[in-house]
């Protein structure tokens, strides 16, 4: 099977990252989410991303022209209905997820594979609300898109082998590295990340270094390029109590439960980068 149109669902941070990759590699791209202004910034982030790129000499202006007319926007889900492949980057909820699944089961052509970026619930449980749950697979991006090589890709309970294929070699052809994983909460990366970060912050919470010591030991220490507490607000603080809750509840573990801390800041609002606070400001 071959993939040549792609729908991406959700222009934020991941979402926009997966467009760009995927028009740069040559795909034709429509970049989907609920209200035009959210594509249009979605679409921005790209522009802003290529011109640097231009400005950097590794792209012409010729050429970025051409990724961006392979880029279409759109806040119709129904426009997935001639494309061979939809990667959903919607937010992390379940029940967001399995009803943007259900609607594509019904609107997009029988060889569409649907791949979900969801960074910990289970894709089985996402394939289960469509009748082609053997099209249905993870594709897990890593955050921000346009630099970081990783791929994971995972296979839910009934994903097709020709389906896993397909996948591993498209995720070549966008210049990133696939790493095949089981169906499991947080998958491999964010089963051994998110604890660290959830770590980080009750060591905050319970006063034991300031958020910038914090940091410091982490990236100087154990040369992480970004402190924890920085990563989580880089990834979305709402993001990171999601991951955690998943892993939660999917393992019945408490050794996996949130941090208050977290919960108050997602409560009040502080997100992170993403809306100007988080255990940092940005403004
Ligand atoms: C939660 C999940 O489910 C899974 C996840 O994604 S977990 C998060 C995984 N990601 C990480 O751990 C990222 C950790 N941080 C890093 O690797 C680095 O800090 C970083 C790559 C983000 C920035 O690197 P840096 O050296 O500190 O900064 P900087 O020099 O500004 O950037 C390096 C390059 O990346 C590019 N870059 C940085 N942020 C970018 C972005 N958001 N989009 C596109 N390009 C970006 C810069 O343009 C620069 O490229 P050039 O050298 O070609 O100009
Ligand atoms: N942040 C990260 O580092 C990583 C995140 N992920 C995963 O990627 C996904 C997206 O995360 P991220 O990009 O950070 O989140 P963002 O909050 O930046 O973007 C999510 C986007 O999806 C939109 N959206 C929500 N519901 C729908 C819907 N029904 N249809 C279309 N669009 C919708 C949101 O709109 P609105 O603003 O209105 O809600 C928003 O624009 C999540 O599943 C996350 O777990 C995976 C890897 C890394």
């Amino acid at each position: 099977m071959n993939v040549s149109k792609v729908m991406i669902i959700g222009a934020g941070q991941m979402g926009s990252g997966i467009a760009q990759v995927c028009a740069q590699a040559g795909y034709k791209v429509i970049l989907n989410d609920l209200k035009p202004e959210f594509v249009e910034r979605g679409l921005g982030v790209i522009q802003k991303n290529l011109t640097r790129s231009v400005d950097k000499g590794r792209m012409t202006e010729e050429q970025k022209q051409e990724v961006l007319a392979r880029l279409t926007a759109s806040t119709n889900i129904n426009d997935a209905s001639g494309v061979d492949l939809v990667i959903e980057a919607a937010i992390e909820n379940m029940e967001i997820k399995t009803k943007i699944f259900a609607q594509l089961d019904q609107i997009t052509p029988e060889h569409t594979i649907l791949a979900s970026n969801t960074s910990s619930l289970p894709i089985t449980e996402i394939a289960a609300s469509t009748k082609r749950p053997e099209k249905v697979i993870g594709m897990h991006f890593m955050n921000p898109v346009p630099v970081m090589k990783l791929v994971e890709i995972i296979r839910g309970l009934a994903t097709a082998d020709e389906v896993y294929q397909v996948i591993e070699d498209m995720t070549k052809t966008l210049g990133k590295v696939p790493v095949e994983v089981n169906d499991f909460p947080g998958f491999v990366s964010n089963r051994i990340l998110m604890p660290m970060i959830n770590e980080a912050i009750y060591t905050l919470y319970e006063g034991v270094a300031t958020k910038e010591a914090i940091d410091e030991v982490m990236k100087l220490g154990m040369n992480h390029p970004m402190g924890p507490l920085t990563l989580a607000d880089f990834i979305g603080l709402d993001t990171c109590l999601y991951i955690m809750e998943t892993l939660h509840e999917g393992f019945g573990d408490d050794k996996y439960r949130p941090c208050p801390l977290l919960r108050k800041y997602v409560k009040a609002g502080w997100l992170g980068k993403k809306t100007g606070r988080g255990f940092y400001s940005y403004e």
